[in-house]
């Protein structure tokens, strides 16, 4: 009901503030969008689940999202997919390692540090409900 949609849409505001925070971040420019596949040819053969920034944000203006841990199932595939495809120890392989690391621990920072616990559980609870 109209109380379920309130939730939702300062869910919705938490995570693009978030999401739009990450984009804005320049460790993270290589996330901001879908590795370019003309750049990176074998990347789809490697990669079952491409995400990015841009796509998370596209994902919360659809309602994809009703509670943060579905919006980590997403997110976390972006430095998962990261590590993944860039697992040799050369310099290059190290550098974007290193900052999916970082886009990880500052997701759950931010969101530990920001997110209400008690607006967390009704938002599972609404999920829980449909
Ligand atoms: C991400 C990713 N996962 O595997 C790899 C490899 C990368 C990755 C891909 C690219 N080139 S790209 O054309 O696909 C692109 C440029 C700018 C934003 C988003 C993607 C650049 C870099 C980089 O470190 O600069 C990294």
């Amino acid at each position: 009901e109209e109380q379920e949609e309130d939730v939702l849409r300062e869910l919705r505001l938490f995570l693009r503030n978030l999401t739009e925070r990450l984009m804005v971040d320049r460790r993270f420019k290589a996330f901001t969008k879908p590795v370019d596949i003309e750049e990176v040819p074998d990347y789809l053969m490697v990669i079952q689940k491409p995400m990015d920034l841009s796509t998370l944000l596209y994902n919360i203006d659809e309602h994809k999202y009703v509670t943060v841990d579905e919006f980590l199932s997403d997110a976390d595939l972006i430095w998962q997919n990261a590590l993944e495809y860039n697992p040799d120890r050369d310099p290059a392989d190290r550098h974007i390692r290193h900052r999916a690391c970082a886009l990880k621990d500052t997701m759950r920072v931010i969101i530990r540090d920001e997110l209400d616990k008690d607006f967390q559980r009704i938002c599972e609870e609404i999920r829980e409900s449909r």
